[in-house]
């Protein structure tokens, strides 16, 4: 029998039971725009509503209404409910939802089974299959590997299938697992890693096998329309590369709002600062964050000490944010300061969000407001603003590209926009947020791009078609970065009556993005409407040792 580390062990004795409740609150995985795992609240119906555990409480109508209907196309639970079903069959499945037993779980709540492991998920758990099953339906144990078989605690039930945490691995995938390669202290625990005892090329492998699913479930397109997925790029840095941490910590209880002031050089039992315990909404204590970077990591025990000392003054739960930046107090003119020299170089750790952080990618200097986007890991931006470069002036191709200009939509601080600028007469970017709209502007200044060549302005991103009508659409490429939720049919269309030559869209939610260029193609069906041809896509990994992939993905119009 494989040993697991101490924190799987701590994990599963230490799951409060009341969040584990039938038909109580359970939480939702969702990941934020820079791939931060967070929580969110979902009901689910009692699995056995004719028999309910002791532990079981009544739903309101509202709450079991929610819980019975299906999960949104491209949310978390319904790229799970694909893994589900290619485990179970379809045609399982169907029969179940006939016979009405997908909210019948075989399991109570707390049972302990043995389970073997089928998949690993895209969401980054193991989709598993009770040893004995009698009944299609499967089990989610996170921190699992395809192949192997462990004894799980059962402690959430939903749509044919619970989740459990792990207790014991019986039989390790020794191929794919490895302890040794841990490198956190809380991995196990902590929500925001899956992979840490994976190797590297594992990871890679992994990721793009969740853009190959993707790309089937989402993007309805014909076999032959659909090129093959690339390798996974890997991220320069798999270990120090997280350029944004944001640890959080829950208010006081009222009672202890109001009680007697406690010693300020004492952690309270209370205050626990960091994140979310593997699923669940409980703050796990963190004094170190591996993927992080070293600025980072030697600010969070000053940090901490400081919300310590004060905890006494919080009456709402608050999110920290550290950003490492280069030090903006040096100045960045290329005339004053040498760029290549350690005062300019030097790491600083920013944590107040209306402060200026700055990075420099490849020969180009960005500045941003601390609180507002920019990508969480500097190492790969070169290999991945290169490899968006490359994809719209192939360096393969045998006649000279006719692309002179540019769009970048949801451009945030101008990343794409600026660094690709060297290679267009013209850019045009465009942004929700007005203070990265207002950082684009001045990064294109830092950068000494002419106001003549690139122009920013705020607003929707389907705004942007009205502004660059003049631009040629035979000369010009479209990049497309938007939030997890993907692009909007406005934008869709826009874009289809523009017609550019070329589309790049990157993506941090490859199910939305698979969706759109289905929706894309699907419309080129149509009469009059600009026809794209799925040219290639590529994942990249910008968050080792996690579940997460961005994904790019390149489109030319068929003439
Ligand atoms: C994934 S970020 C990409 C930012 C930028 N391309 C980069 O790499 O730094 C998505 C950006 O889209 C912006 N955004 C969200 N909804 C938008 C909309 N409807 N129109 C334009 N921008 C939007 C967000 O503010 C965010 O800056």
């Amino acid at each position: 029998m494989a040993t697991i580390p101490p924190v799987l062990e701590e994990l599963g004795k230490t799951r409060d039971l009341s969040d584990s409740e039938q038909g109580g609150p359970a939480s939702k995985r969702q990941r934020t725009d820079d791939g931060i795992l967070v929580l969110s609240e979902v009901d689910l119906r009692s699995s056995n509503p004719s028999k309910p555990s002791k532990n079981h409480k009544r739903l309101t109508k509202r709450q079991k209404k929610k819980a019975e209907k299906f999960a949104e196309p491209c949310s978390s639970e319904d790229v799970l409910w694909k893994d589900l079903v290619s485990v179970l069959g379809q045609d399982e499945v169907d029969k179940a939802i006939e016979g009405e037993t997908d909210m019948k779980s075989p399991f109570e709540i707390h049972q302990e089974i043995e389970v073997e492991v089928k998949i690993l998920g895209s969401n980054g758990d193991g989709i598993a299959v009770p040893v004995d099953s009698k009944q299609p339906w499967a089990v989610v144990v996170p921190l699992t590997l395809p192949g192997e078989r462990v004894r799980t605690r059962i402690y959430r039930q939903a749509r044919l299938h619970s989740v459990g945490d792990l207790l014991e691995v019986i039989t390790p995938n020794t191929t794919l697992r490895d302890s040794s390669r841990i490198q956190c202290k809380y991995f196990g625990s902590c929500g925001g890693c899956q992979y840490q005892m994976l190797s590297y090329e594992t990871q890679l492998e992994f990721k793009r096998e969740v853009v190959v699913k993707a790309f089937r479930n989402y993007c309805n397109i014909l076999s032959e329309q659909m090129p093959t997925i690339q390798p996974t790029a890997p991220s320069p840095l798999q270990y120090g590369y997280r350029t944004k941490l944001t640890p959080h910590f829950e208010a006081p209880s009222r009672k202890i709002q109001k009680g007697p002031r406690p010693p300020t050089d004492v952690q309270p039992e209370w205050l626990q600062i960091g994140f979310n315990r593997i699923g669940t909404r409980k703050v796990l204590d963190i004094e170190e964050c591996p993927i992080a970077s070293p600025v980072i990591n030697a600010q969070i025990g000053p940090t901490r000490e400081h919300v310590i000392k004060t905890s006494h003054t919080y009456t709402k739960g608050v999110s920290l944010l550290f950003r490492d930046s280069l030090d903006t107090a040096v100045d960045a003119n290329p005339d004053s300061v040498d760029r290549l020299s350690d005062a300019f170089n030097k790491h600083i750790c920013i944590t107040n969000h209306k402060e200026t952080c700055r990075e420099q990618v490849g020969d180009f200097i960005f500045e941003y407001n601390a609180g507002s986007f920019f990508q969480n890991n500097n190492s790969v931006l070169p290999p991945l603003t290169n490899y968006v470069r490359d994809a719209i002036f192939p360096p393969s191709a045998t006649e000279p590209s006719t692309l002179t200009h540019l769009v970048d939509t949801y451009c945030g601080a101008g990343l794409f926009a600026i660094v690709l600028s060297p290679f267009f007469q013209k850019v045009a970017g465009i942004e929700l947020s007005q203070d990265s709209i207002r950082f684009a502007t001045h990064n294109a200044k830092l950068n000494s791009i002419s106001e003549e060549k690139i122009s920013f302005r705020s607003g929707d991103a389907a705004e942007i078609f009205a502004v660059v009508r003049e631009f040629p659409k035979d000369q010009t490429a479209v990049l497309i970065d938007p939030p997890r939720k993907g692009c909007d049919e406005v934008f869709i269309k826009q874009l289809l009556e523009f017609g550019p030559k070329t589309v790049v869209y990157v993506s941090c939610n490859v199910h939305t993005q698979a969706r759109d260029i289905a929706q894309i193609m699907e419309r080129g069906k149509e009469e009059g409407v600009t026809k794209y041809r799925l040219e290639s896509v590529k994942g990249f990994d910008l968050f080792p040792q996690t579940a997460h992939v961005e994904s790019v993905a390149v489109l030319r119009r068929v003439d």
